[in-house]
């Protein structure tokens, strides 16, 4: 094992096999020395796929709850299979939970942008809403005490926002970045803080962070569950469903880590981000969602394959006018990032895109797409 040429780490993994409506497990082996993947079928005990290197997949991207796409299959990392791989890997891919509180949910641009910048990595991300039951069974280990009543009334007076980051020794380090519970104390010892920067008082300070790894495993598995699992529903949606468009952050984007810097762009220019969710695409679900490009646009295969290349985060976009899509589309600015430079140099894809494959945001072209491709993230893929 410490012939670094063979070094290897192993991982559980299973894929949802949507044909057979199956859950096939496998045995994951990453070999850093040439960043190459190994399968073996874990009920069968075979090899399923050999030794090879798959395009997009790096040790970044192999941790507990992670998703990655394997030619074409969409697998899920189930956690650490052997003791070498727990020891090397768990302090330095640890996840953790975090919650952006109702009070702080506007500035939600500018804090996942210090979240991004502190180097955490988002791996679920998602708007949505506390009911009373699931605000009081989130807080439970608060029940009885004097705050508890303010505690529920704040975090269910509107959505917050969901998300589960990856970092070495995350855990620790969100608690650090957030500051002392008490955003009035925190802005006297760690003025820097998120909760000095954007919270008020003991309870309203902004945001939330895990205590503990196990803490963070329970409070991400409450606001992300699997959602092939029948056992409970996921928390619902923010979206509103009325004068809307869509608008997707790439994944180029959004593994550069630049989600909060497009947030801050987009509402800068005046528009609402009424629902966010990070989704991984399949193969099947990307060109459903690209089929009126094909056969028109010559970088279909390609848009297709830069959207499930990693995770994109799925916006409802809102405003006040009947012409609220024909404003954000100029927003968004012409398909090819370049031209947007020199045509629209202040548009979104100017800023943000790359080329005609890479652009950065895709965003919904008529008006009357906008309504069914925000009901396609938010209704169908629910
Ligand atoms: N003394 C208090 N007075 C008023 N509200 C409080 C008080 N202590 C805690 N709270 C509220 O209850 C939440 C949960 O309390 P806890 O003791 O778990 O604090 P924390 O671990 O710093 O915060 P969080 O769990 O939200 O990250 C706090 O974030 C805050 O909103």
């Amino acid at each position: 094992m410490c012939d670094p040429e063979n070094l290897r780490y192993a991982f559980n993994t299973e894929w949802f096999d949507a044909e057979a409506s199956l859950t096939r497990p496998y045995l994951l082996f990453y070999y850093p020395s040439d960043c190459s993947v190994e399968l073996t079928d874990s009920k069968l005990n075979r090899t399923f796929l050999r030794r090879t290197r798959v395009e997009g997949v790096s040790l970044d991207q192999l941790y507990e709850g992670a998703s990655l796409h394997i030619f074409g299959r969409l697998m899920t990392v189930l956690g650490f299979a052997d003791d070498f791989t727990r020891n090397r890997l768990s302090l330095v891919k640890q996840r953790t939970f975090a919650m952006v509180k109702p009070d702080a949910v506007a500035h939600m641009g500018e804090i996942l942008k210090a979240i991004q910048d502190h180097g955490f990595t988002v791996s679920r991300m998602k708007l949505t809403r506390l009911s009373e039951e699931g605000a009081a069974g989130f807080y439970e280990e608060h029940k009885g005490k004097h705050f508890f009543d303010p505690l529920m009334q704040f975090v269910t007076s509107g959505p917050v926002l969901a998300l589960e980051l990856v970092a070495e020794n995350a855990v620790a380090r969100w608690r650090e970045l957030i500051g002392p519970t008490d955003s009035a104390k925190a802005r006297e010892a760690a003025p820097d803080s998120l909760r000095a920067r954007f919270g008020t008082n003991a309870t309203l300070n902004a945001v939330h962070g895990s205590d503990s790894a196990e803490a963070a495993a329970r409070e991400a598995a409450f606001f992300f569950p699997d959602s092939r699992s029948c056992r409970r529903p996921g928390l619902p949606t923010t979206a509103c469903f009325a004068n809307n468009t869509c608008c997707v952050i790439l994944p180029h984007l959004v593994k550069a880590g630049r989600v909060g810097e497009v947030l801050q762009a987009i509402e800068a220019a005046g528009f609402r981000v009424a629902a966010a969710e990070m989704f991984y695409m399949e193969n099947a679900n990307a060109e459903e969602f690209y089929e009126i490009y094909k056969g028109v646009v010559p970088e279909y295969g390609a848009m297709v394959a830069q959207l499930v290349s990693g995770p994109c985060v799925a916006l409802e976009i809102t405003g006040d006018g009947d012409d609220l899509p024909e404003r954000f589309r100029k927003c968004v600015g012409p398909r090819d990032p370049e031209m947007a430079r020199h045509l629209r140099p202040g548009s979104l894809r100017a800023r943000f895109g790359v080329d005609r494959v890479q652009m950065g945001l895709h965003c919904s072209d008529l008006p009357e797409d906008g309504p069914l491709e925000v009901d396609y993230f938010f209704k169908i893929l629910q």
